[in-house]
């Protein structure tokens, strides 16, 4: 390649047993670019420069792990992207695959870009709690403006190749080799001037209402992000760009970088980029993994029963473009289950056509609706979506056992019931499994995977992978009355109502909680949910109802604590959002705005006065710790258990399926932070005060922890071995 510089080699790392290979940023390759750089600057014989990565793939950026050790790589970037500016010879980057972050950054300095159709590109750092500091946050409002730069930056969402080109972030876009066409531009810059081509000179595009508009935007910013710091430096080093020169900006960049690096958040986030990783790769106690055991493909899928859990299910199948049936018990039930489902497609078509994408839903072999359980003979996985009640399902299951056939997958879409009962009535329990997927199931990406006493590692494996498929986060977990997400819910939730027997109100506790960062509090979600489900459920445990033994205490079971608030609640018809009254008043049934109701506060004082219950001011901090702390407690009772293999894996449960806010990494995350015995501490003490609520008792491998000296989260499952292998 005659009179051109090919920077290749540079990013390599080779990832899972694959032959692709994933490009980050280390201090090795930081090196070899700037010392390549210097060298074709210094060389008369080459004339131009392009930059590539290797094996189709630009760059992913700065190696994550780097910004945690002490040594942190990529933070030499900044100077290195300036340097490629400065050079005298054209320099053309070739994006193939993904330029992201750093990657990107690196980009911002060539003076020509040419993607590949299929490349991706972005700045993610804000997903990972910190800003594109080697200077893309003052070279990108230069290049496409502010709008677009903010949007790009404050959201670290990937850009297509074809949007790029429309932003004008890359030049061209290619069908063809990349890199050729990057050489043959490259050839034909040779001796032109580049002046203009460098971003660290040109102004920030003017806007007629640039101080409006940044007003407005730091508005929506702060509001999107719900207490997370990095998108608000963002716009902070953004709106530096458009008021200072840019070596001002950039130090306002590096400042606001720092700030960042040296946050809590910044690390609360990476632990969770890489807790959703570590959870693809799940094992289970008996040693099945990936390696153990292969998926199955699924060509045809069937959902039964379309209400609000089947046809999210039945479009997360289609958009994954599994050929599905849709099964309903009549034709009245299919016919309003089909205009649904049609009309949940429908609008997820609208959402990916704007991103030039298509969704092919009205040919009836992508998507056939029927009353016949016979449909369902070729079909190689069934999710079983009716509703929660124990004798339903195992009919169900005793049927599709009779006529699916046998190498077929049976799935149940439960939140708490017991996977082994319902397998118990089938002739193939090692291919049932629990696929718990949380509502709207089209757009809430958590799935938990429940295996059985019987489950097969090859059912684990075709689940993991039906996920995968499904582009949700499958969390494989073992099976007990809630699992992994409910049963950590259930005494958050009991906290949450005895707050209010002592003096507190729905929207106080809320409040606390969606300070903290929850997306809504305990109260506001049960509206949502509806509290006639708990209200179900409880009947069926006869913990209220006709069930109820007579003479039983109105606030103990089984010599425990119990509050019958929310069974007196929907004795009243107070259902939630649903009937437009329950923990909180709305503007009609269905309606959305949650109004404190006087009606509640008088309730809860006349309840209170039944009781003698002596009503007492609880400040933010118990209201916080007493919802938190159960539920963290709960947790490390279930890695003890074995219910999950690792904290990781509640971690991840908890941002994806319960609006954890991510930014406080999970609640076991969190509770490392907080340090095992505060936790410890406050649980005993709350414990002292309330003996009767056992969920307040320290769990054994909590203080199995602090008696080992808090040692940190990755380490905590090594304990437990230790502890095991003792007894
Ligand atoms: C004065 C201050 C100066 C500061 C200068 C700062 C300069 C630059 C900063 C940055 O660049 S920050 C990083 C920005 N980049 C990202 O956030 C990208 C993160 N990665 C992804 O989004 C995805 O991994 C992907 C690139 C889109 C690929 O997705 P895919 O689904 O194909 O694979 P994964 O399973 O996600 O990843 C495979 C494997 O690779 C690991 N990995 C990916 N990216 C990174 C990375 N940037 N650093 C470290 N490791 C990375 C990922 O964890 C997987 O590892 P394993 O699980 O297989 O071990």
């Amino acid at each position: 390649i005659q009179n051109l510089f090919i920077w290749n080699r540079l990013f390599l790392l080779v990832f899972c047993n694959s032959t692709e290979s994933l490009i980050y940023f280390s201090l090795a390759v930081l090196q070899a670019l700037e010392d390549g750089l210097k060298r074709a600057d210094a060389d008369p014989s080459v004339k131009a420069v392009t930059i590539c990565g290797e094996n189709g793939k630009f760059s992913a950026g700065a190696d994550i792990r780097g910004f945690s050790s002490p040594n942190k790589q990529g933070l030499g970037l900044g100077p290195i992207v300036s340097l490629i500016e400065r050079s005298e010879k054209p320099v053309v980057a070739a994006i193939e695959g993904i330029a992201l972050g750093g990657g990107l950054e690196v980009t911002l300095g060539c003076h020509y870009r040419i993607a590949h159709v299929q490349a991706r590109m972005g700045l993610p750092e804000v997903t990972i709690g910190l800003l594109p500091g080697a200077e893309g946050t003052q070279r990108l409002p230069r290049l496409i403006g502010v709008p677009a730069a903010l949007d790009i930056i404050t959201t670290g969402r990937h850009i297509s190749a074809s949007e790029a080109l429309k932003l004008g972030l890359v030049d061209e876009v290619v069908e063809e080799n990349t890199v050729e066409a990057a050489i043959r531009l490259a050839n034909r810059l040779i001796g032109q001037p580049l002046g203009h081509r460098r971003l660290s000179l040109k102004p920030v595009p003017k806007l007629p209402n640039m101080e409006a508009f940044l007003t407005e935007a730091l508005v929506k910013v702060k509001k999107r992000a719900q207490g997370c710091l990095a998108p608000e430096l963002c716009f902070q080093a953004i709106k530096a760009a458009t008021e200072q020169p840019f070596a001002d900006g950039v130090r306002k960049e590096r400042e606001l970088f720092n700030i960042l690096l040296t946050s809590g958040q910044a690390k609360a986030l990476q632990y969770a980029f890489f807790a959703e990783r570590a959870v693809e790769k799940w094992t289970t106690p008996s040693g099945a993994s990936w390696k153990t055991a292969s998926p199955q493909p699924i060509r045809k899928a069937a959902v039964i029963g379309l209400g609000t859990m089947g046809r999210g299910i039945v479009t997360s199948l289609v958009k994954a473009k599994i050929p599905v049936v849709a099964l309903e018990q009549d034709l009245e039930y299919l016919n309003t289950g089909r205009k649904a489902v049609m009309l949940l497609l429908e609008r997820e078509a609208m959402k990916m056509e704007q991103g030039g994408q298509t969704l092919d839903f009205n040919n009836p072999a992508r998507l056939q609706f029927a009353v016949d359980f016979d449909v369902l003979r070729d079909v190689d996985l069934v999710i079983e979506a009716v509703f929660e009640n124990m004798a339903l399902k195992k009919e169900i299951f005793n049927k599709l056992s009779r006529i699916c056939k046998p190498e077929a997958f049976l799935c149940t879409n439960t939140s708490a019931l017991n996977i082994d009962e319902i397998a118990s009535v089938t002739s193939r329990p090692q291919q049932v499994i629990g696929t718990h997927f949380f509502s709207p199931a089209h757009v809430m990406r958590l799935l938990e995977i429940i295996y059985g006493r019987h489950t097969s590692p090859t059912t684990i494996a075709t689940a993991m992978q039906l996920a995968k498929v499904m582009k949700k986060v499958g969390v494989v977990v073992g099976n007990c009355f809630g699992f992994v997400g409910n049963r950590m819910m259930f005494p958050y939730v009991q906290q949450a109502v005895f707050l209010l027997e002592e003096g507190s109100r729905p929207e106080d506790v809320d409040q606390v909680l969606e300070d903290f960062g929850f997306k809504i509090g305990p109260f506001r979600m049960s509206d949502l949910a509806g509290l006639d489900v708990g209200w179900r459920s409880r009947k069926d445990q006869g913990l209220t109802g006709p069930t109820l033994a007579p003479g039983t205490s109105a606030r103990q079971r089984h010599g425990y604590r119990y509050s019958p608030l929310p069974d007196l609640l929907c004795e009243k018809g107070r259902f939630g959002q649903k009937t437009g009254k329950g923990w909180y008043q709305y503007e009609k049934a269905g309606g959305r705005t949650a109004k404190p109701d006087p009606w509640i506060h008088s309730f809860l004082s006349e309840y209170r006065d039944t009781h003698q219950i002596k009503t007492r001011f609880i400040d933010q901090e118990e209201i916080l710790e007493r919802c938190l702390f159960t539920l963290i407690n709960e947790g490390f009772d279930i890695l003890a258990e074995g219910i999950a293999s690792g904290p990781e894996h509640l971690d991840v449960v908890y941002i994806n399926g319960y609006g954890w806010p991510k930014h406080r990494g999970g609640p076991m995350f969190y509770a490392s932070t907080v340090g095992l015995p505060n936790i410890l501490a406050k649980l005993q003490k709350y414990s002292e005060i309330h003996p009767d609520v056992p969920q307040l008792r320290p769990s054994a491998f909590l203080k199995k922890l602090v008696a080992m000296g808090n040692p940190p989260l990755n380490d905590w499952m090594s304990y437990l071995h230790r502890q095991s292998n003792k007894l």
